[in-house]
């Protein structure tokens, strides 16, 4: 799917002002403050009242938030209602949840359990099942691995790209770790202040960066000598 133009304003200040590419999946990284929330915001229709929005795109299928795009959201420990049974947390029949739960691989009597007595990954994964519910043909991921433990980020990772195999919905995922967006996502989006500096395939992008805008992002997440491999 292709977003031709997606800008977003406040009073006369455009924050962000991009258009991209989703083959599979795409990484948009950049900064803080850099437009990645907003970016997401906007496709789900969540921007503050106050700033505008215009989107044109052409695709496939039409974007509507809950339907045809799924949102895993940053942090799983706060993504749900911890007074409230995991169970009672989907908008699915039971067959279906059960369904789910078996996709993301978790046992179904964590169904009866509250928030609070889950893992992070096992929160994660509920998540990343309520985003699935409607087979949705674009997830966005706002970075949803930040908030786990090494280990655990490597185990969502794996199953998200699993699940992408399975399901065949487009991803965009919003991070500025480079490092694990490069083990789920083919390409690649350098967003800075509100605009797109850099694109490319994951490996082009990481391997010969053109921007020095993209050159400190890598250096940043670049601790191990195999990444650019
Ligand atoms: N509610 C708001 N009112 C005014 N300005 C905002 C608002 N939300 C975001 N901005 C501004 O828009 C720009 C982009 O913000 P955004 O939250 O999209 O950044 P980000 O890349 O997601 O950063 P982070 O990685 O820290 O989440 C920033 O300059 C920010 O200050």
């Amino acid at each position: 799917m292709d977003i031709k133009e997606l800008r977003i304003s406040l009073d006369d200040k455009t924050l962000v002002d991009i258009a991209f590419s989703i083959k599979s999946s795409l990484a948009l990284i950049g900064q803080s403050g850099s437009g990645k929330s907003l970016t997401l915001k906007a496709l789900l229709d969540m921007l503050p009242k106050n700033m505008k929005f215009t989107l044109d795109y052409e695709s496939e299928f039409e974007l509507i938030p809950g339907e045809s795009i799924g949102f895993v959201p940053q942090n799983p420990f706060t993504a749900l209602s911890p007074l409230t049974k995991i169970k009672k947390q989907f908008f699915v029949d039971e067959s279906r949840i059960k369904e789910l739960f078996e996709e993301v691989g978790l046992s179904l009597d964590l169904l009866e359990r509250f928030p609070p007595e889950l893992s992070g990954g096992q929160l994660q994964r509920v998540v990343i099942a309520m985003a699935l519910e409607k087979h949705p043909k674009l997830l966005l991921l706002d970075e949803p691995t930040t908030a786990l433990d090494p280990n655990t980020k490597e185990v969502i990772l794996t199953l998200l790209k699993k699940l992408q195999k399975r399901e065949g919905f487009l991803m965009l995922f919003v991070t500025h770790d480079i490092l694990s967006a490069k083990e789920i996502c083919e390409d690649i989006c350098v967003i800075k202040n509100g605009v797109i500096v850099e694109n490319g395939t994951m490996q082009e992008v990481i391997s010969s960066p053109k921007e020095t805008y993209t050159k400190i992002l890598i250096e940043a997440n670049f601790s191990n000598r195999n990444f650019r491999q």
